[in-house]
């Protein structure tokens, strides 16, 4: 598939939301961020709104479920027309009775880690996945710090999804930008969530297509 840019809505302005993801149209995805104030400190927008949304974007929805209970709520998201839906392991009872159940419902089914949970802890059912979000900082708020640390873990998910011949995309989240993208795409990361560094710039859209190239030309798969 490549590389692919899927833009976080938490920094954007979520009273104009449609227009928000209509100023990033050459990003493939758009981000979305569920916080349920337990899980994470911080609550965000829930299913009403991703409903709506997936009748106004022209974008697919990648919906990031920062949710406990995952196993309850996650499937009304992929009937909610998300095109992609990713709970947390750490918050999951049953995550792969929870993957089969987004496939079903004919969501990619997705499952983060959190910036101390090895990526060992996926290896078992990598099969199960379409793709693996390594955060790359604390879920919760956009506007934070990268993670330094999680390099080596994009390594070894790299290492971990080659050696079983899968074709799991790799995504990171927290603190991508201009200056940090280069490193998560030679790490083996092919999906970049960025939030302010796409929403403080004046051309949002500008910003989507220069993290492309960086991270193309990072992985060696530019022109
Ligand atoms: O899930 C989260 C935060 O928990 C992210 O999606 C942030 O929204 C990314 O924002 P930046 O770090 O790119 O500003």
């Amino acid at each position: 598939m490549g590389i692919q840019i899927t833009p976080s809505v938490l920094n954007a302005d979520l009273a104009r939301l449609a227009d928000e993801v209509a100023r990033i149209p050459s990003a493939d995805w758009v981000h979305v961020d569920v916080m349920d104030n337990h899980f994470v400190p911080n609550l965000t927008l829930g299913l009403p709104v991703v409903e709506s949304l997936a009748r106004r974007s022209a974008l697919p929805i990648d919906a990031h479920l920062m949710i406990e209970d995952p196993d309850r709520w996650a499937p009304a998201y992929a009937e909610a027309g998300a095109g992609s839906v990713t709970f947390h392991l750490e918050a999951a009872a049953a995550p792969v009775r929870l993957a089969r159940e987004l496939r079903a419902k004919g969501a990619r089914a997705s499952m983060a880690l959190k910036p101390a949970t090895p990526v060992e802890a996926a290896a078992t059912m990598l099969g199960e996945l379409d793709m693996l979000l390594l955060m790359t900082v604390e879920p919760g708020f956009g506007g934070q710090k990268f993670l330094e640390l999680c390099l080596p873990k994009i390594r070894r998910a790299r290492e971990l999804v080659s050696a079983a011949g899968l074709e799991v995309w790799l995504q990171v989240d927290g603190g991508v930008s201009v200056e940090t993208v280069e490193r998560c795409a030679e790490a083996g990361a092919d999906v970049f969530v960025a939030g302010s560094a796409v929403y403080s710039a004046e051309d949002p859209d500008a910003v989507v297509e220069q993290l492309r190239g960086l991270a193309q030309g990072a992985s060696g798969a530019g022109a």
